[in-house]
C-alpha cells in the first residue's frame, strides 16, 4: 500500500479519492524537526506553504517518490534537487486563482473605505465618538473607473483582472512573458464578453495605476522597493497577495507614513509566520494571514487536483 503523509492537511474529497485508489493517507501533522526521521516511512508527502521540503529532508528519505504542493508557489520545496534525485514534484497552479483574486478585492474595498481602521476603532470609540469617526472616514473613493495595475499576469493576475473589468475598472498588465492577448469573462446571467488586455512596461504600469496588485513568484530582490514607490501616483493603493519578500517592507512603511501611498493590503509578509509588529498595527494596512487560497471551494479543487495527479503518477510508476 502506498503511504502518503498530508502534512499540512488535505481536503476530505481529495483524501477520499486517494483512499478509494488504495492509498493510506495520514493527515496527522509531523513537526518540521521530526520529519527527517518520520517521513522515511512514507512514499509521498503533500504540503501547503507551512512545511518545508528542503535538500536535507529529501536526502533523509530515500523512499520518497513524490512531493505534492497543494497550491501554486513551490518556494518551500527544493524542486530541482528533488527532480535530480528522481522525486516528482506536483503543484496545483489553477485551483486557487479565483479565491486569491477575490481576496485582492477584499483588500481594495477595505483600503478605499478605511475598513481596516474603522473595524479597529469602532469597538472602542464607536459609541462615544461616532461623529468623529464618520468624519475621519468621509473621504472614501470608488473603484469604478479607476486603473488597477497588475504585475504578473499569470492565472491569478488574470482572475484579478476579470473581477476588475466586472467592476468597471481599467486594467494595465505587466508580465515578463505575456501569454494572452485577450480575456474571456463570464458574467452573471451567462453572458460572456471578450476584452483585449492592455500591457505596459513595469514602470509604466506602476506610474499610471491607481492601485497595484502583485502576482509574482517569490524573488530574492523585492519587485516593489523605494524606487517603485517613488514612481507611484500620490494616493495609490498596493495589494500583495503573492509572496513575502516581493515588497520592501521598510520602503512600504516609509511610503505609507509620508503619505505617498494611501493604503496597503497585505496577505503575505517577509517573516512569516511572525510578521513585524509595525506592519500589524498600522492604520493604513489591511491584513490577512496568508489566506489567499483558504476558501472551501479552492481547497476542495486543490484536494481533487492533487489527488488526481498523485494517483496518476503512481499508476504510471507501476505500469
Ligand atoms: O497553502 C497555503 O496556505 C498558501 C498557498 C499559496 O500561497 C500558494 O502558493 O498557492
Amino acid at each position: 500500500m502506498i503511504k502518503l503523509l498530508a502534512n499540512d492537511g488535505i481536503d476530505p474529497v481529495g483524501k477520499q479519492l486517494l483512499e478509494e485508489a488504495g492509498f493510506f493517507v495520514d493527515t496527522n501533522h509531523i513537526p518540521q524537526d521530526e520529519l527527517p526521521e518520520k517521513l522515511q516511512n512514507y512514499d509521498a508527502i503533500t504540503v501547503r506553504s507551512a512545511t518545508k521540503v528542503r535538500k536535507a529532508l529529501i536526502d533523509a528519505c530515500p523512499n520518497l517518490k513524490l512531493i505534492g504542493r497543494g497550491g501554486v508557489g513551490v518556494d518551500n520545496i527544493d524542486v530541482e534537487y528533488a527532480l535530480e534525485r528522481g522525486v516528482a514534484v506536483h503543484n496545483t497552479p489553477a485551483a486557487s486563482s479565483a479565491s486569491v483574486g477575490e481576496l485582492v478585492f477584499a483588500h481594495l474595498f477595505t483600503g478605499v473605505r478605511f475598513l481596516q481602521d474603522a473595524n479597529r476603532k469602532m469597538p472602542v470609540e464607536g459609541a462615544s465618538k461616532f461623529n468623529d469617526l464618520k468624519k475621519a472616514y468621509a473621504k472614501g473613493i470608488e473603484l469604478r473607473g479607476k486603473t488597477i495595475g497588475i504585475l504578473g499576469f499569470g492565472r491569478i493576475g488574470r482572475e484579478t483582472a476579470k473581477i476588475a473589468y466586472g467592476l468597471g475598472m481599467e486594467v494595465l498588465a505587466f508580465d515578463v512573458y505575456p501569454s494572452v492577448t485577450e480575456l474571456e469573462i463570464t458574467l452573471g446571467g451567462g453572458v460572456t464578453v471578450t476584452i483585449p488586455v492592455k500591457y505596459a512596461e513595469k514602470d509604466e504600469v506602476i506610474a499610471q495605476s491607481d492601485f497595484i496588485s502583485l502576482h509574482v513568484p517569490f524573488s530574492e530582490e523585492p519587485v516593489i522597493g523605494a524606487r517603485e514607490f517613488a514612481l507611484m501616483k500620490k494616493g495609490a493603493g498596493l495589494v500583495n497577495c503573492s509572496r513575502g519578500g516581493t515588497v520592501d517592507e521598510d520602503a512600504l512603511l516609509e511610503a505609507l507614513n509620508t503619505g505617498g501611498l494611501a493604503f496597503a493590503g497585505l496577505d503575505v509578509f517577509d517573516n512569516e509566520p511572525t510578521p513585524r509588529t509595525d506592519l500589524l498595527v498600522h492604520p493604513k494596512i489591511s491584513l490577512t494571514p496568508h489566506i489567499g487560497a483558504s476558501t472551501n471551494e479552492a481547497q476542495e479543487r486543490i484536494g481533487v487536483e492533487l489527488a488526481t495527479l498523485i494517483i496518476n503518477h503512481f499508476k504510471t510508476l507501476a505500469s
